[in-house]
């Protein structure tokens, strides 16, 4: 029999989230995450599957490095270590694959200087890639490394949409130009949705509302990306959990030259202290719903703000698209909140959208229809699995280098 186990690794920038899958059916051997890493109150959480038993432990984890030998550790505790024959690659979601990476590609020294050179343009994520990169390599030199690219699935938009209007020879010699994120949820969750509506992805254009701690939306037209929220950075668009998403850019002059703010300093505030964070102080919506029902002000204006942002980037990708099939709300928020979904698409009557209350509220790990069935443009809610969308290109790229 011959092995087929891939293992996938999504390095966040205080995170890193894991899965063991077996590839000839897909399913998940095991799976966890290691949270605040580089904080003394650190946490894995490991998961083996199919029985389900979690095991957590509590505890400082300094960096991804040793995140990702504490996640060695515990799949070894299961005989599922990283030493097993049964492992035929490791997938590493890579964040920022600038303009080359259009495709899912074997990690070697040329593309580790690659990933490197693309940090100033993903601060938070890439240099986490990199070292979960770097020290599985050391771990299994001898596997094929895959990285799959948040950017891939977003090179096809058109030039008007990629191309912000500044000098473009400016443009040109720096790389300014939006890249778009999430891409492997985006092209993960378009095609469940295609699914979930019995039709081909080609056949069907949909609005993908990604809604985690970072968030994007994208525009999809019969299964390629033409236009996305996020841009140069993932800091871009929507309103998410620290960042500010959209602003006018003379914010950053003002606060330069009034505010006497330097460059790292704006950075770290748009990025690490802004979005629903900086507006009161939570970045989690599940806080913010409670404060919102003990009747919170604060929390309830971040809401609004969120929720503002994120109907603006609905009716943008309406008229982007023409004609909507459906639109479907994934990620942490997107499959958890129906409060945001609500908020979302309210008053939208005119333009086909609608939702069912009860449909709405229900709580499921199932990708599902919300709208009324009467409804033109269909609303869903479709888990995303970017872990097993990167094991899935990982085990196929591997299959063709004949290394499976
Ligand atoms: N059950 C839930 N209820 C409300 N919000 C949730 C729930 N689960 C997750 N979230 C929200 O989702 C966010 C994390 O989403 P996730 O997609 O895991 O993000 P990321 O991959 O960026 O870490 C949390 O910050 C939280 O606000
Ligand atoms: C690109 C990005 O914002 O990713 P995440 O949501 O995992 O932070
Ligand atoms: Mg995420």
């Amino acid at each position: 029999m011959s092995a087929s186990r891939v293992l996938v690794l999504n390095s966040g920038s205080s995170s890193l989230k894991y899965q063991l899958l077996d590839m000839r059916d897909s399913s998940r051997l095991a799976v966890g995450i290691v949270e605040r890493i580089g904080e003394q109150t650190s946490r894995i959480s490991h998961t083996v599957l199919p029985v389900g038993d979690t095991r957590e432990q509590n505890g400082p984890i300094a960096d991804h490095d040793a995140a990702l030998k504490a996640v060695a550790e515990e799949l070894d505790q299961d005989r599922l270590g990283l030493d097993s024959p049964e492992l035929v690659a490791i997938g590493h979601r890579v964040v920022h694959g600038g303009m080359f990476f259009t495709e899912p590609t074997v990690i070697d020294d040329a593309v580790i200087t690659e990933i490197e050179r693309l940090i100033p343009v993903a601060p938070l994520h890439n240099p986490a890639n990199l070292t979960g990169i770097r020290t599985a390599m050391a771990m299994r030199p001898d596997l094929p490394q895959v990285a799959v690219f948040d950017t891939a699935f977003h090179t096809t938009m058109p030039e008007s949409s990629a191309r912000y209007a500044i000098d473009a020879r400016i443009a040109d010699r720096y790389r300014v130009r939006r890249y778009g994120f999430h891409g492997t949820s985006h092209a993960y969750v378009s095609r469940a949705t295609a699914k979930l509506l019995g039709k081909e992805p080609e056949d069907v254009n949909v609005i993908v509302l990604h809604l985690g701690n970072g968030a994007s939306a994208s525009a999809i037209r019969g299964g390629r990306c033409v236009d996305t929220s996020m841009g140069l950075t993932p800091l871009e668009g929507l309103v998410m959990g620290t960042r500010s998403g959209d602003l006018d850019p003379a914010v950053i002059f003002h606060l330069q030259r009034v505010g006497g703010m330097s460059m790292d300093e704006i950075d770290t505030l748009l990025n690490k202290t802004s979005g629903l964070f900086g507006l009161c102080g939570d970045n989690d919506m599940r806080e913010i719903r409670r404060r919102i029902d003990e009747g919170d002000e604060e929390a309830r204006l971040a809401f609004d703000i969120y929720i503002h942002r994120l109907r603006k980037y609905i009716g943008a990708y309406y008229a982007v698209l023409g004609r909507v099939d459906a639109i479907a709300f994934t990620a942490g928020v997107g499959e958890n909140v129906p409060p945001v979904r609500e908020a979302a698409i309210a008053g939208l009557e005119e333009l086909g959208l609608a939702l069912d209350g009860d449909l709405n509220a229900v709580t499921s790990d199932e990708p599902r229809l919300i709208s009324p069935v009467s409804a033109r443009v269909a609303i869903a809610v479709v888990p995303t699995d970017e872990e097993l969308e990167i094991a899935a290109q990982t085990y196929a790229l591997t299959r063709k280098s004949g290394n499976a």
